[in-house]
C-alpha cells in the first residue's frame, strides 16, 4: 500500500462504489475501489444526522478514527483514511474478503477445536499488540470480527475502545453476554479501563466458538447474575485443555485472569497452532527489546 495512492486528502469522487456489504447500528459499509490505483477497500458511511452532536456516538466515531488509524497488525482491520462531506462521514477500511465471523459461526453452529484455537491465538496476538499500545478494545464479540481472504480474523469496530486510563462515561448497549463482572457491578468504574476486561471477553469468545452459544446466555437479568458469579457450565464434550483455558480466563478477579502471553503458550493453543518459524523469531526478538 504505497504512498502513491495515499494522498492526505480523500474525497468520494476518488472511489467507485460497489455492492453494499452490511449495515451496523450506525451506517452502512460498501465495497469500493479507489479509481487511480484500483485498490479495493470497504467504505463505511455514517450520516452526521444520525450522530447527534455531543452524544457519545460522535465521540465514539472520533475515537474509532483516532485509535484505528494508528494500528498495524495482521489481525486488526486497517483504517486507511477518512473524509466527510456536508452530510456524511466516510471511513476507508480494509476489505475483509470472507466477511463477518459471526455469520460463519451461526452457519457452522460451532467451530472445530483446531479452528477455534487458531482464532483464539490470533485474537491473543492482536490483543497483546493493542494492550502494548495501551488500547483496550472492550467490545470483543463475534459481531466485531471479520475474516480475511486467507481465513485470518480481523478485529474491527473500535467504537468502544479506549486509551487507558480514560475517564469518559460510557453508556452500554447491545448484548450483555460479553460484559465482564467488573462492568456489570456498579460502583467503581476504574476497572472498566483495565485491559483485563478484554481477557474476560476472550474467554467468552472461546466458549462461544466451541459451544455455539455464549456461556452466560439467559434473560438479561439472569445473564447479569450469572456473569457476576461466573456461573457457567462447560459441556463435557469440550476437551479438557479447552475447558482449562476457558476457566483460566473467566475468572471474577481481573488480576487472576490468564495473561495473553500464557494464552498464546497454553497447551490447547500449542496443540493446534504450529507457530511459523518467522513468527517465533519475531516473538523472540520482541521479548528481547
Ligand atoms: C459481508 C461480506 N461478505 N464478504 C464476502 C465480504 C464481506 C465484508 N464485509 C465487510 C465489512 C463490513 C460489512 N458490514 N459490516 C458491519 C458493519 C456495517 C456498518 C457499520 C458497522 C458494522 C462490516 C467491513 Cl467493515 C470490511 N470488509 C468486509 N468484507
Amino acid at each position: 500500500y504505497d504512498q502513491s495512492i495515499s494522498p492526505k486528502q480523500f474525497h468520494l469522487g476518488m472511489f467507485e462504489i460497489g455492492r453494499p456489504l452490511g449495515k451496523g447500528k450506525f451506517g452502512r459499509v460498501y465495497l469500493a475501489r479507489e479509481r487511480s490505483s484500483g485498490f479495493i477497500c470497504a467504505l463505511k458511511v455514517l450520516f452526521k444526522s444520525e450522530l447527534q452532536h455531543g452524544t457519545g456516538v460522535e465521540k465514539q466515531v472520533r475515537r474509532e478514527i483516532e485509535i484505528q488509524s494508528n494500528l498495524r497488525h495482521p489481525n486488526i482491520l486497517k483504517l486507511y483514511g477518512h473524509f466527510h462531506d456536508s452530510k456524511r462521514i466516510f471511513l476507508i477500511l480494509e476489505y475483509a474478503g470472507k466477511g463477518e465471523l459471526y455469520k460463519h459461526l451461526r452457519k457452522e453452529n460451532r467451530f472445530p477445536e483446531w479452528k477455534a484455537a487458531q482464532y483464539v491465538a490470533q485474537m491473543a496476538s492482536a490483543l497483546k499488540y493493542l494492550h502494548r499500545k495501551h488500547v483496550i478494545h472492550r467490545d470483543i464479540k463475534p459481531e466485531n470480527i471479520l475474516v480475511g481472504i486467507h481465513g485470518e480474523i480481523k478485529i474491527s469496530d473500535f467504537g468502544w475502545s479506549v486509551h487507558a486510563p480514560n475517564n469518559r462515561r460510557q453508556t452500554l448497549c447491545g448484548t450483555l453476554d460479553y460484559l465482564p463482572p467488573e462492568m456489570i457491578r456498579s460502583g467503581s468504574k476504574d476497572n472498566w479501563y483495565n485491559e483485563k476486561v478484554d481477557l474476560w471477553s476472550l474467554g467468552v469468545l472461546t466458549y462461544e466458538f466451541l459451544v455455539g452459544e455464549a456461556p452466560f446466555e439467559d434473560t438479561p437479568i439472569m445473564t447479569q447474575k450469572r456473569i457476576a458469579r461466573a456461573d457457567m457450565t462447560i459441556p463435557e464434550w469440550v476437551s479438557k485443555e479447552a475447558k482449562d483455558l476457558i476457566k483460566k480466563l473467566l475468572v471474577l478477579d481481573p488480576e487472576k485472569r490468564l495473561p495473553l502471553e500464557e494464552v498464546e503458550n497454553h497447551p490447547w493453543i500449542l496443540k493446534h497452532c504450529v507457530k511459523g518459524e518467522r513468527a517465533a523469531n519475531r516473538e523472540k526478538m520482541a521479548s528481547k527489546m
